[in-house]
């Protein structure tokens, strides 16, 4: 032990016990870094030489115990084997990447094979290398609160446990349970990681270091199970009968989940496979040298960059327009109580505040606050809510129809139907009762803020607020710079946000703003194929296998056919039959019009829903397409590209318009707001990590073959030539 240690806190007990609590200064959550591992085996080193220490709990002095890695740690690895590479070659940089990539793995061997017990008291969340630290304890004591779960997340970020946690994991439960797990990557609570046998004890948060002390002083053992000889894991050998039959199925769980896209899943899939053959230490060398193969792939940088940094900066309010004082956001005024205005109201009384939910008539507020009541009762019966917070809940919330009562609001959203004129009549009655310093925010999915602004007394303080629908499951908020937005209000928007537990994205005004202009080239592209003669299932599975989470038919059919088509029909009626696709007006037309099918919304859409059956397409897709392909003349690749491409070259042209001015928004906002591919790191890093000069070849041949929907815009041709990145601007700005 030294005077640099600063990480953890040391002492130990009258008993001999030690306890590690690891409390890192100027942090709300204890994180693995470089130094922290360097403490962490300076405290195993202490134990071990201190004949007095029978053994060491390993603690947090946070309410969190940890989130795991610092992912930036794993990113500045790469940057440095890129480094190495250039001046080593490739064999030393790999051999140095792969040793520094191991250092967790082998820091938690250490401890778990010094020769003393160690427990880890665990509070709060535990995740990722915090949890295969406590998975290469000798016991585990979890806190019986609501607060507590452990797991292995990483596969959500492109990567796979590195320290171990695929070899113990496999070797504590049966391998199908332990690799659901893995796959998951979910939080799991404390009883249920008892019962899966990830945990040993379960107590009262107070008792979690005495009962971990508790063990030790009555003799746990120092040796983990598969270090006792003649250990058999808990689905025996790998290729005993019983052992041989999780293969196959785990095969195929692992195509249909991720379609080959995530190098990291098929990398747990061989960790655990060949490191169960094996006995622990060479079982985790063989995770280490997956580990830092995995590390180094595009999908993993992509992911860490998009989904754990450049998110991490934005709710942090890297976007947030400096020199606007935090807002006050005490009670919040919803306009319009139906299907958005009642999830808008549900969310931020969940998040604390007051709201005051108007509709036409009570009987429309009642009705929109009846929802927030159907909602909360869900989670209640889901175990996430308490009937205490329910009440609370709905205390909160005011329905009434009378607009007086917006008058101590520090924001409005409005939510009331689609029609500027209704808008128009809407914002004249908040605004008249809203106190000065109020922020209005519109909910429009389609109506230029701008043009709607045009009627409000103080433009300046207006901006928009646009959900995605559900709203109580989706991440992404677009807050919405109108051309007389003020930065207040952009400010005010983006902590409301906050404060729901949301993404804001800042996106300047616009047609179809970002999100949905994206999404819409994906049901275009759909729609595309089906009058080409491409069989629907083969339209559907590509679009999966493309890596979005649902077909686009499918995804049409939620939305609902017949906005489709209204939306189509406004489009022309102001900018001429230029601006529309004439294949998917003949589409939507006959699907809507004359066969009445609207979407899920009147159970007939591209697909049948049978009431209490499963959705099946609907047969007479086919009879509507003017001709049919065989399947053997459909090029697959060619889809699953014109899927992507689509969906990134609109969002290169978001960027060309200066509808959006940072790339982190744009990947974020892809991957939360429609599920744009995630192992691609989001629209853009999806043209970045390919370079541009590739994506504008390909780009090029689908324009040859399918037209100019598929023509590159100037900023990427320009990319192209100069070898630049959308991130290129990010850099010089830091
Ligand atoms: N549905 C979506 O997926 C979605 C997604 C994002 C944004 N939006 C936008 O949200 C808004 C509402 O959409 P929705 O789907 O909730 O519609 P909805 O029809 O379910 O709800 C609209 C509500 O507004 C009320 N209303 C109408 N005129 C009013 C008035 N003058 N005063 C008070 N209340 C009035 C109606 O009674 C109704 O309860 C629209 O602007 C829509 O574009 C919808």
């Amino acid at each position: 032990m030294t005077e640099a240690q600063t990480n953890f806190r040391f002492e130990t007990d009258a008993d001999g016990i030690a306890l590690a609590t690891w409390d890192m200064p100027g942090r709300s959550m204890n994180v693995i870094t470089m130094a922290v591992m360097d403490e962490l085996e300076a405290i195993v080193d202490a134990v071990v030489a201190d004949a007095n220490i029978k053994g060491c709990v390993v603690t947090s002095g946070k309410p969190n115990f940890s989130g795991g890695a610092d992912l930036t740690m794993l990113q500045g690895l790469g940057a440095e084997y890129e480094r190495l590479k250039a001046a080593d070659g490739e064999e030393a940089a790999m051999r140095h990447f792969f040793e520094a990539s191991r250092r967790l793995s082998l820091v938690f061997r250490k401890l778990e094979t010094c020769g003393k017990p160690f427990a880890a008291a665990v509070q709060g969340l535990c995740l990722g290398g915090a949890f295969e630290l406590a998975l290469s304890c000798h016991h585990r004591v979890l806190a019986d609160d609501d607060k507590t779960r452990v797991g292995l997340p990483e596969i959500k970020v492109g990567l796979f446990p590195g320290g171990g946690g695929t070899q113990r994991v496999a070797r504590l439960m049966q391998t199908g349970d332990a690799l659901q797990m893995l796959f998951k990557g979910e939080q799991i609570r404390p009883l249920a990681a008892r019962n899966m046998g990830l945990a040993h004890e379960v107590a009262p948060a107070a008792e979690i270091v005495e009962r971990a002390k508790a063990w030790i002083r009555d003799g746990g053992s120092a040796v983990a199970p598969w270090d006792v000889p003649k250990f058999k894991a808990p689905s025996g050998k790998v290729y005993s009968p019983a052992g041989m039959m999780i293969w196959p199925p785990a095969n195929a769980i692992y195509r249909r989940e991720t379609h080959d896209n995530y190098p990291a899943a098929k990398a747990i899939l061989a960790s655990v496979y060949e490191g169960l053959q094996l006995p622990m230490d060479l079982g985790l060398r063989v995770e280490s040298r997956y580990f830092a193969h995995i590390l180094r792939t595009k999908e993993a940088q992509a992911m860490i960059r998009t989904l754990f940094i450049s998110m991490g900066e934005i709710n942090k309010g890297a976007r947030r327009p400096k020199d606007v004082e935090p807002s006050k956001i005490g009670k919040v005024g919803v306009v319009g109580a139906g299907f958005m205005g009642a999830g808008i109201a549900y969310v931020t009384a969940q998040a604390g505040m007051e709201v005051v939910l108007i509709d036409r008539d009570q009987a429309a507020a009642d009705a929109g606050k009846a929802h927030c009541h159907k909602l909360i009762t869900g989670q209640i019966n889901r175990g996430k809510a308490k009937t205490a917070d329910r009440d609370a809940l709905l205390a909160r919330i005011t329905a009434t129809p009378d607009y007086a009562a917006l008058g101590d609001c520090d924001l409005v959203v409005e939510a009331v139907f689609e029609d500027p004129a209704v808008k128009a009549e809407v914002i004249g009655k908040v605004e008249a009762a809203l106190p000065a310093h109020a922020i209005f925010a519109s909910n429009t999915s389609t109506l230029p803020i701008s043009g709607l602004a045009k009627v409000s007394k103080r433009p300046e303080q207006f901006v928009g607020i646009h959900f995605f629908s559900p709203v109580e499951k989706m991440l992404l908020v677009e807050v919405i710079r109108g051309t007389q937005t003020g930065d207040r209000a952009v400010a005010t928007a983006l902590d409301y946000v906050r404060a729901i537990k949301k993404t804001g994205i800042v996106v300047n005004d616009a047609r179809g703003f970002f999100a949905n202009r994206c999404v819409l080239a994906y049901v275009k592209e759909g729609h595309k194929m089906l009058m080409e003669g491409v069989p629907p299932a083969m339209i559907e599975n590509a679009g999966r296998m493309a890596g979005m989470p649902v077909g686009p038919l499918s995804l049409n059919d939620e939305v609902a056919l017949d906005l489709g088509l209204k939306i189509l029909k406004a489009t022309e009626a102001q900018l001429g039959e230029a601006a529309i696709d004439p294949d998917q007006k003949r589409l939507l037309t006959e699907v809507v019009e004359n066969r009445g099918r609207l979407g899920r919304k009147n159970k007939r859409g591209f697909y049948d829903y049978p009431e209490g059956g499963q959705k099946k397409l609907w047969p007479g897709l086919s009879e509507i397409q003017p001709n049919r392909l065989d399947p053997d003349d459909v090029d697959v690749t060619e889809l699953k590209h014109r899927f992507l491409v689509a969906q990134a070259l609109e969002a290169a042209r978001t960027v060309q318009e200066g509808v959006i001015t940072d790339p982190r928004e744009a990947d974020v906002g892809s991957i939360l707001g429609f599920g744009f591919a995630p192992f691609t790191g989001g629209a853009l890093s999806y043209i970045d990590f390919m370079g541009a000069a590739a994506f504008v070849e390909l780009a090029r041949a689908l324009e040859a073959k399918h037209g100019p929907r598929f023509t590159p815009p100037d900023n990427l041709l320009q990319m192209a030539g100069n070898g630049g990145r959308f991130y290129d601007a990010l850099k010089r700005a830091a």
